[in-house]
C-alpha cells in the first residue's frame, strides 16, 4: 500500500522527548518493509512560539506562514535523523520531490511547502498527487468531536463522520499558526479525490498500527 502519515507537531513535539521519537521511527521502519511510506509532519508548540514572535516584530501573515514552514521543516529533519539509514536523506521541498525521492524505496519526510494552509493540507495533496491508498492523521485528541474535546467535556466521538458535518463543526481559522484540526484546503482535496481518510490520537506511537486495523480514530467519509 501506499501510505501518506500526517504527525503533527503536538504529538512529536509536545514534550521534546526523544522516545517519542524512536519509538515513531521502529513502527515507521517496519512498516515500510511492506508499504511505501510518506510522512508529513507539522510545527506544534515550537511552530506557534517563532510565529507569535515574528508577528509581534510586524511580520505579515504570509511571512508569519514562512517562518512556521520553516519549523515544520526542522521537526521533519529531527525524524529523520531518528529514521536513520530508512529515510530518503532530504526534506522534501514539494510533491515532484516527495514522488521523485520515493524511487529510492526510502520514507520520505516533508514539512510545510507553501503559506496560506497548514499540514494538514500538505498531506491531503501529496495523498493525492502519490495516488495513495490511505491518508493518516495522527494528532493530539482521539479524532473527530461534535466541539472542541480540550474545551468541552461533554464532546461527543464519531468514528465515523462526513466531510459536510467536519466543515458545519469546524472553526476553520486562516490566520498562521491557529489552522486547528483539519483545515478546509485539506477536507477540499480528500473530497475532490475522495481520499481514504482516517485521523486518531498519536500520542501513543502504536495507534499507528491500531488505525490501520481499524481499531482507534475516525473514519472520514468524503461526502
Ligand atoms: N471538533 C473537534 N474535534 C476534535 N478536535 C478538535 C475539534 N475542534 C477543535 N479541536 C482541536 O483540534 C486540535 C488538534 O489540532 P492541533 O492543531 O492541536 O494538532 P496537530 O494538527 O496535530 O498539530 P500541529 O498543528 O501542532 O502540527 C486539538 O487540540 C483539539 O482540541
Ligand atoms: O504548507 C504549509 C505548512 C505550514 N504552514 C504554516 O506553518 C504553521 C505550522 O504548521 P501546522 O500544520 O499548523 O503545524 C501553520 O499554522 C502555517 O502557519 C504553511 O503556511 N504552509
Amino acid at each position: 500500500m501506499k501510505i501518506v502519515i500526517i504527525i503533527g507537531g503536538s504529538v512529536l513535539m509536545e514534550d521534546s522527548n526523544p522516545k517519542k521519537f524512536r519509538e515513531y521511527a521502529k513502527i515507521l521502519r517496519d512498516l515500510s518493509k511492506d508499504h511505501k511510506i510518506w510522512i508529513v509532519i507539522g510545527g506544534g508548540k515550537p511552530a506557534r512560539e517563532y510565529i507569535a514572535l515574528a508577528r509581534s516584530l510586524g511580520a505579515n501573515e504570509a511571512q508569519c506562514d514562512d517562518i512556521g514552514i520553516d519549523v515544520t521543516r526542522l521537526n521533519a529533519k529531527l525524524l529523520k535523523i531518528a529514521l536513520g539509514d530508512s529515510a530518503y536523506p532530504e526534506i522534501a521541498k514539494n510533491f515532484q520531490e516527495a514522488l521523485k525521492f520515493s524511487e529510492s524505496k526510502k520514507i520520505v519526510i516533508m514539512g510545510g511547502t507553501e503559506p496560506a494552509h497548514s499540514t494538514d493540507a500538505v498531506g491531503a495533496i501529496l495523498a493525492e498527487f502519490v495516488d495513495a491508498d490511505i491518508l493518516i492523521n495522527l494528532t493530539s485528541v482521539d479524532g473527530f468531536y461534535d466541539k472542541d474535546p480540550k474545551k468541552y467535556k461533554d464532546a461527543k466521538f464519531y468514528s465515523k463522520v462526513t466531510i459536510s458535518k467536519m466543515l458545519e463543526v469546524l472553526d476553520n481559522k486562516s490566520m498562521a499558526g491557529t489552522y486547528e484540526f483539519f483545515d478546509r484546503t485539506a477536507l477540499d482535496v480528500v473530497s475532490r479525490s475522495k481520499i481514504k481518510l482516517k485521523i486518531a490520537n498519536g500520542k501513543d506511537p502504536q495507534n499507528l498500527l491500531r488505525v490501520l486495523k481499524g481499531e482507534v480514530g475516525t473514519t472520514v467519509i468524503p461526502k
